[in-house]
């Protein structure tokens, strides 16, 4: 365990743990033995932290830091352990080994070769004969894995602050600025080969191989994921609870008293759900944002790199789609529409886009049947249809270009919010008889407009979020930006359509300070994170102290990200609070959207630690003991 930057910690749990004996079972706490890599036939030497009896299941860890839950059979004793001769292994050539062990690159610790990756890159089969594993092993430490935006940007510019003290200090230290070699920090994590190493091409071809061969032992899906929202069950509960809390809500801001007290609100008869014509315009406004969306507009982004190592392009065009949606709607005002058609047609349309949603969820849950192992989603996998339905198994579902998780997060939804607040105002100010829609409606209706007007400019930033990085997309995400996104965010307009809510002066004054504060913490950290996400080694961000992660990507430790770890979400709910207060305090359900929000981010915001903590072992750990507080300074 020693040869990891996050070993110490580790060797002493060893130590502690290797003491209280497991009864009953083959392989011991504080045991090292050799653990299969996830969906492959690669085995690495792990350490057992812990049995869980109910599950039958070893809590193991990497070398880096990563822990995975393993079945007793994926688990083999180190000393039966034998490696295949191979005639692939870069070892083998001693020009190269003169070459490594001639390179600065080459550090005494290893630590950067350390993630699992990399040691699937070179790890020990089974038949290689025991005479060469130690010499296989160490091999193995010294492959070098960089992710490839940290390679292009370290081809483009020299500036590595984030890398600099990983060969002499442990892989959780925080880094600060420094001139460091480029050379040397550039070939660090490198999984392809180094030009000077100049062997024939036989030696290309079998390294390619073996690069493969870890990529997809990468990309291999771990068998036990822990489940999200509840488990199995809770994705029955959930299937059910959303849709019927949507309906709660729609018929609830309708009644005239809408408090608690008045509870039940009246059940609608049945006919007044549907209506063919709602239908037709939710249809019909989905393929004009889809007619958008693939015009050949706009620029064309990279995602992440996926566990493949590919990088999907987006067509980042969503703020002029938005601004063609507003010419488009004005136009439509201007010949006649009547868009309180929104407002007196709210059930219906919310059941209409309810069953888009369904139906899409239903044919990325069938397709996803076909999707190849790495195209599948960390845990979106279990096995049982309803967590599958619920939480989407595909990452990027995709039909030819077109990325339908992307476009429904990023379009209908969110662009057809903006829509029924304007929509809202138009009835506000019919109900009221008024000539202008009232300030509290004016600061809701620009506060989102900004907000989601942000969101399409920045487009791009989307690609560094959760959603897009690690959910799958199924009924969640699907049923989350057709209907959840234009049906719920938009109570606070809805509610103020019958209800005027008087504002003075000095609390308009206050509203707007709140949301622009809001706004640009919001901004700020999320453009901080995608920039540097994007381009590590930006002369911009060269201020800022990062901590080395054994995956080869830093974590941010100051600026925003060193303020507390989600300063985006505290900026979100900052604004969330600007958009309630202009309903007053008369009733609950204006703030229904705050509490939510509150409940959903530290929800995510806690998936999220879980996540992290799976990626960057002890390098997050140490970002935590640095950086205190989740969302709130001194509070949360
Ligand atoms: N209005 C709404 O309904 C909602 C709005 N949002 C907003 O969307 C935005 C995106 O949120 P979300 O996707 O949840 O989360 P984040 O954008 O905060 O993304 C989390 C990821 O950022 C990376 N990260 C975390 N800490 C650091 C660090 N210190 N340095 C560098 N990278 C770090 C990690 O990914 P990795 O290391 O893999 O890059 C982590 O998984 C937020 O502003 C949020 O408020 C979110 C949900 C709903
Ligand atoms: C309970 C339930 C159905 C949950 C689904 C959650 C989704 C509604 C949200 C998950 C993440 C979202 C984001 C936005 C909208 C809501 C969902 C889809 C977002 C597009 C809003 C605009 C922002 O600027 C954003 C781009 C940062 C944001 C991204 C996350």
């Amino acid at each position: 365990m020693g040869l990891c930057g996050q070993a110490g910690r580790h060797s002493s749990a060893g130590t502690e743990l290797g003491s209280t004996k497991m009864p009953t079972v083959k392989y011991q706490r504080g045991d090292m033995v050799m653990g299969r890599w996830p969906g492959s036939s690669l085995y690495y030497e792990v350490k057992v932290l812990n049995f869980d009896a109910k599950s039958q299941l070893y809590t193991v860890i990497y070398k880096d830091g990563t822990e995975l839950e393993l079945k007793e059979q994926d688990i083999k004793s180190a000393a039966g352990f034998q490696s295949r001769p191979r005639s692939r292994s870069r070892s083998r050539s001693p020009g190269r080994r003169r070459s490594r062990s001639r390179s600065p690159a080459r550090t005494s610790r290893h630590s950067s070769s350390c993630t699992a990756a990399a040691v699937a890159a070179a790890a020990i089969t089974e038949s290689a004969p025991p005479s060469r594993r130690d010499a296989k092993l160490k091999d193995s430490f010294e492959v070098r894995l960089i992710p490839p935006e940290q390679t292009k940007a370290s081809e483009n510019n020299g500036n590595k602050k984030h890398e600099k003290k990983e060969d002499n200090e442990p892989a959780n230290k925080v880094n600060e600025k420094s001139e460091a070699e480029p050379e040397k920090n550039q070939s660090r994590y490198n999984l392809r080969r180094r030009k000077d190493d100049g062997d024939g091409k036989a030696e290309a071809k079998a390294e390619q191989l073996e690069e493969k061969e870890a990529k997809m032992a990468a990309a291999a899906a771990p068998p036990s994921v822990s489940l999200d929202f509840g488990g199995k069950l809770g994705a029955y509960f959930w299937l059910l609870f959303l849709p019927a809390w949507v309906l709660f809500l729609v018929l609830k801001v309708n009644q005239e008293d809408p408090s608690l007290a008045n509870f039940p609100p009246p059940w609608p008869p049945l006919e007044s759900f549907w209506d063919a014509k709602a239908l037709g315009f939710v249809v019909l406004w989905i393929l004009f944002q889809v007619l958008l969306y693939i015009l050949p507009v706009g620029k064309m982004s990279e995602g992440m790199p996926l566990r493949s190592g590919e990088r999907l392009k987006y067509r980042t065009n969503g703020f002029f789609a938005m601004v063609v949606s507003c010419v488009a709607v004005a136009a439509a005002v201007q010949q006649g529409a009547d868009l309180t058609y929104i407002h007196s047609h709210f059930l219906q349309l919310a059941v209409a886009s309810f069953l888009i949603s369904v139906l899409l969820s239903s044919y990325l849950y069938v397709r996803s049947g076909r999707a190849a192992a790495e195209q599948l989603a960390l845990g979106g996998s279990s096995g049982n249809v309803a967590y599958d339905f619920f939480k989407g198994r595909e990452l990027n579902p995709r039909i030819k270009y077109f990325d339908l998780k992307f476009f429904c997060e990023m379009r209908p939804g969110l662009i057809g919010w903006c829509l029924i607040n304007f929509a809202l105002a138009l009835a506000e100010m019919k109900q009221q008889g008024l000539e202008a829609p009232s300030h509290a409606m004016i600061l809701v209706n620009l506060f989102q407009l900004l907000y989601v007007a942000d969101g399409l400019w920045n487009e791009e930033a989307i690609l560094t979020t959760m959603d897009l990085m690690h959910d799958g997309f199924g009924f969640m995400l699907a049923f989350g930006d057709l209907v959840w996104v234009p049906f719920t965010y938009t109570l606070q307009a809805y509610y103020l359509v019958s209800r005027p809510t008087p504002l003075s002066p000095p609390a308009l004054a206050a509203i707007v300070t709140l949301k622009l504060v809001g706004f640009y913490i919001f901004r700020k950290s999320n453009s901080e994170k995608n920039a540097f996400r994007r381009n590590p080694s930006d002369p911009q961000l060269s201020h800022l102290k990062t901590i080395p992660t054994a995956t080869g990507r830093s974590l941010l430790v100051s600026g925003w990200w060193g303020v507390v770890r989600h300063p985006n979400y505290l900026g979100d709910l900052l604004m969330a609070l600007a958009w309630s207060l202009p309903c007053g305090f008369s009733h609950l359900l204006p703030w229904y959207y705050m509490i939510y929000f509150i409940i959903l981010l530290v929800h995510r915001d806690s998936r999220d630690m879980s996540e992290c903590r799976r990626k960057y072992g002890s390098a997050w750990d140490e970002y935590c003991r640095t950086v205190r507080y989740r969302i709130i300074p001194r509070v949360y």
